[in-house]
């Protein structure tokens, strides 16, 4: 037993007596403090003799008597070494402490930082609303649940009129900021917080519209010119308008199972192209086989005076 508990002792040391070289690690705080005892206790048995004779060679009284200075010693030491022991117990617990909040301080951090790229790449760079990537989601979560409340699904398809002429007359930085003031335009039209305004392509932006019929959408789409309209950027070169305008094809369906996300886009497409060959600012609207409708956008220039209205089709209300 004795050769087990200096076995384990001298491991605790930091001997690593199984290898042959004998190689030291750093002693734990225990075997430290065992070590201070143990040499602490051996000093003090070993000049114990000489102070006791010391002491009674010059006749001391018997409270200065060396036993009782001995042991007052050894207690001392005893107190200073648990104090040693507990030191470094204490520390190792504030060190443990100090790494756990450290580690939570980082978690924090990587959480914040998970959610920043999360949101970035859902974010276009440039204007700051909704990318294509985080659209074509939206449209196939939002066309899913369509199909199980029963509701229409509405898109919008808007198209920045002769942007190139605007990018060849102001220079691209120009080009940059007016595209941000469309989509700024375009978030403000738009009511409900789960509508969703997002850049579909270079000038191209789209406005996803749950829960909302073919009319709601033309309303949108109104809105759509208005607000643009109040936001009055220049275009000198437009054939349309003297102010950035824009073409809007609208698109409704409340899908069933056979139909598929990607048939609003198409038709919303289809519906843009015609607002573009019909003149541009304005709105068309398709819906397959049965519903067909227009409304003019805004031109700041003959309209002024002339309120924007929906040209509803009355034969497919
Ligand atoms: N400044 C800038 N220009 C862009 C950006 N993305 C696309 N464009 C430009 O937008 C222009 C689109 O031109 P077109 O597709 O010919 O269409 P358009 O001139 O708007 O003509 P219509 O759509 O027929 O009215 C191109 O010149 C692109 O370079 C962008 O992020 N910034």
């Amino acid at each position: 037993m004795c050769v087990t508990l200096a076995f384990h002792y001298a491991r605790s040391c930091g001997l690593r007596i199984e290898t042959p070289d004998m190689k030291r690690t750093p002693p734990g705080p225990i075997a430290t403090n065992l070590n201070v005892l143990l040499v602490g206790t051996l000093l003090a048995l070993s000049i114990a003799p000489v102070v006791a004779s010391w002491f009674k060679q010059r006749n001391m009284p018997t409270s200065m008597h060396p036993e009782a200075l001995i042991s007052i010693a050894f207690v001392a030491g005893v107190v200073l070494v648990l104090i040693g022991i507990v030191r470094p117990l204490y520390r190792a617990y504030q060190v443990r402490e100090e790494s756990l909040l450290t580690l939570e301080r980082e978690h924090r951090a990587l959480t914040a930082r998970n959610r920043q790229l999360a949101h970035q790449v859902c974010i276009d760079g440039l204007l700051g609303i909704t990318n294509r990537r985080e659209f074509e989601q939206r449209l196939s979560r939002e066309w899913q649940r369509a199909i199980r409340e029963q509701h229409p699904l509405s898109l919008l398809l808007i198209d920045v009129d002769h942007f190139k002429a605007y990018n060849d007359s102001y220079g691209h930085l120009q080009g940059d900021a007016c595209l941000k003031r469309v989509a700024q335009a375009l978030q403000e039209a738009v009511g409900r917080s789960g509508d969703t305004v997002a850049r579909y392509g270079g000038e191209e932006f789209a406005i996803l519209l749950p829960n909302t019929d073919h009319y709601g959408s033309l309303d949108v789409a109104q809105q759509v010119h208005e607000s643009l309209a109040r936001h009055a950027i220049p275009f000198a070169d437009s054939s349309c308008s003297a102010f950035v305008t824009v073409s809007i094809g609208a698109a409704s369906m409340s899908p069933g199972h056979r139909d598929h996300g990607h048939d609003l886009i198409r038709y919303a497409d289809k519906a843009l192209y015609t607002a573009k060959h019909n003149g541009r600012n304005r709105t068309e609207a398709f819906l397959p086989a049965r519903l067909v409708a227009s409304s003019k956008g805004h031109d700041q220039r003959a309209a002024s005076a002339a309120p924007q209205t929906h040209l509803h089709d009355k034969r497919i209300a």
